[in-house]
């Protein structure tokens, strides 16, 4: 692994507590937008999803992956990035960094396919992407449990979005005004196990670099490792985001950092083999991970947050629209 100049304790560990109970907001708030401005990433304990939960989340995906890949592929994911909803099978979807031209994401595919399977499910509500759930019968209580996790997520996305606007000295609901008609998509993702040569040779990957998307991502992942944050003064220089129990591990993703006039970080990260040698008979164990990724309303035109621009700092990025830039890149991905 690159040797970074960032350490694991580089992303701030912060507790959510204050904040949920009023009893120290600004404190907090303040934190989490250092953090973001800094390294693009938290950690947020007590951030409002109960343990429980989650482990339950966790299972329903291990049951769901343990399924043969005949029941999974009951529900596909349609061939374009743009409905973006379904299972998707190992190498079917490749993650790419602003690569557009089909020729050149066909070369990055086949360099490094990204050795994943997913499933993606959005709220029940969405027209432009309907969910892509199994038949009836198979896996009874799927759907639901995904459902209720999707709207749980939003809860915590939404006092999030609270503390970041608090953080940046605007009103409280100032980006709740753009996250109305939520386009979010929980994830469930499955790393299988793979040779681990294959990963350090980067002949596969996990999930290739990448920013993400939207406003926020909120990220659990079981306790195998692997993901890892680019340092943002040494581009192209990696530390690890080891898992720790409890967190939730909440980043920036493309549209804040073009709110913030580039003040934000959306930094670039990946999945790679865990930093400790953790292979058995030369192979990686498999890894479980939820993202959770919110997005701004469709109809949104993203664009500098008046005060983050000037004469002296002019606004580094044109205004775009929230479903145009996210459609571009999921395109990108299939
Ligand atoms: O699996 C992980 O830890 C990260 C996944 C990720 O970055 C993504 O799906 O955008
Ligand atoms: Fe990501």
């Amino acid at each position: 692994m690159d040797e970074g100049t960032l350490n694991a304790s580089a992303i701030p560990i912060i507790d959510f507590g204050p904040f949920l109970d009023g009893f120290n907001k600004h404190e907090v708030a303040g934190k989490m937008v250092s953090s973001f401005k800094e390294i693009g990433f938290v950690y947020l304990m007590n951030h409002g999803i109960p343990t429980e939960k989650s482990a339950e989340m966790f299972e329903w995906s291990k049951r769901f992956f343990a399924q043969p890949m005949e029941v999974k592929k009951l529900a596909p994911h349609p061939p374009s990035g743009a409905h973006h909803r379904g299972y998707s099978s190992p190498g079917q979807e490749k993650v790419v960094q602003h690569v557009y031209h089909p020729d050149a994401i066909a070369e990055q595919r086949a360099q490094a396919p990204d050795v994943k399977e997913s499933f993606e499910c959005g709220r029940e509500e969405d027209e432009l992407q309907p969910n892509i759930w199994l038949p009836e019968g198979v896996l009874p209580g799927f759907k639901e449990a995904c459902l209720d996790f999707f709207w749980l997520c939003h809860g915590v996305e939404l006092n999030i979005l609270r503390a970041l606007a608090i953080g940046l000295g605007l009103s409280e609901d100032y980006f709740l005004q753009y996250h109305t008609d939520p386009r979010n998509q929980l994830r469930l993702l499955h790393y299988p196990s793979v040779p681990t040569e294959g990963l350090e040779t980067e002949k596969i990957a996990r999930i290739g670099q990448h920013s993400d998307f939207g406003s926020i991502t909120l990220l659990l992942q079981d306790d195998v490792g692997g993901l890892e944050v680019e340092d943002p003064n040494v581009a192209g220089s990696f530390c690890p985001a080891p898992p720790i129990p409890g967190a939730l591990v909440v980043n920036a993703g493309d549209f804040l950092m073009r709110w913030s006039n580039d003040t934000i970080r959306s930094t670039i990260h990946r999945v790679r083999a865990p930093p400790q040698n953790r292979s058995v008979d030369g192979m990686t164990p498999e890894r479980y991970s939820i993202p959770y990724f919110c997005c701004a309303d469709f109809t949104t035109v993203v664009d500098c947050i008046p005060g983050t621009w000037s004469a002296e700092r002019p606004k580094k990025y044109e205004p775009i629209s929230a479903q145009e830039y996210i459609m571009k890149r999921m395109l990108a991905t299939y």
